[in-house]
């Protein structure tokens, strides 16, 4: 049967798989199974997920990874990495996973897209996590499709990003979040200081540091 052939011809390159709380962006609290996929197109020089970055363990095929994700309760698998949306056939899981009634949520980057998602983009929950070592650049697909944009308060990130034409609608409706790095004192208080004069100026962010290393979940 041509699923059967697609489901063991195709692999993808994953990192790791295990179970955890959502801890970052508008969903935080879901419990959720990490599939982590291997390789990123960029660097962050304060990635918290180094190990993902390289090509480590050989590929999986897509079946094996669909059973792996069966033997666990979670309806909402997030798809991160690494970069997912570098994966060339993150399309055929995602296919799969709706199919199956899964809740798919996917961490990105926001610099690349795969026109095979065009006709599952509305089943999607996209959070874009856009980068300064991408010059801010984010797909326009990602764009129309993302549920939120989730930003890194560090050194580099100012307020004026989020007046940045591609992204000032995610502004005007209360879909940013202010994600201070690594959950340092330093950042926290620069993202409430942002988060408060945006308020004087009409706008609503959400301040969430990464809650999973707040109660000492992976
Ligand atoms: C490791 S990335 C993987 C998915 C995708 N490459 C991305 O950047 O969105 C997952 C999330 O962790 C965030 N992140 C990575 N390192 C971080 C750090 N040191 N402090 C806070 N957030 C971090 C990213 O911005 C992203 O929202
Ligand atoms: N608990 C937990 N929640 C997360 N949300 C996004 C994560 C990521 O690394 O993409 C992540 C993660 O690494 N752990
Ligand atoms: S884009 Fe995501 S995975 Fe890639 S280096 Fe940056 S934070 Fe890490
Ligand atoms: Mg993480």
């Amino acid at each position: 049967m041509l699923r059967d052939k697609v489901r063991t011809s195709t692999t993808l390159s994953i990192n790791e798989i295990y179970p955890t709380i959502q801890g970052e962006g508008l969903l935080v609290g879901s419990p959720c199974l990490m599939v982590r996929f291997q390789g990123c197109n960029i660097r962050c020089p304060w990635c918290d997920q180094p190990s993902a970055l390289v090509f480590k363990r050989p590929n999986t095929d897509l079946s094996t990874l669909l059973e792996e994700i069966k033997r666990h309760p979670h309806k909402h698998i997030v798809l991160t990495g690494g970069e997912p949306l570098a994966q060339p056939n993150l399309h055929l899981l995602v296919y799969e996973l709706i199919q199956e009634g899964y809740f798919v949520q996917i961490e990105t980057n926001g610099t690349l897209w795969n026109e095979n998602l065009k006709v599952v983009e509305d089943r999607i929950h996209i959070t874009c996590s856009p980068k300064w070592t991408a010059n801010w650049y984010v797909h326009p697909s990602v764009l129309k499709n993302a549920k939120e944009l989730k930003f890194v308060v560090d050194d580099n990130f100012s307020s004026h990003i989020l007046k940045r034409s591609e992204f000032l609608p995610f502004l005007e409706k209360g879909l940013v979040v202010l994600q201070p790095e690594g959950n340092k004192e330093k950042f926290l208080q620069k993202a409430l200081k942002i988060q408060t004069d945006l308020l004087e100026e009409g706008y609503t962010v959400r301040v969430l540091p990464q809650l999973h290393k707040l109660i000492g979940l992976k």
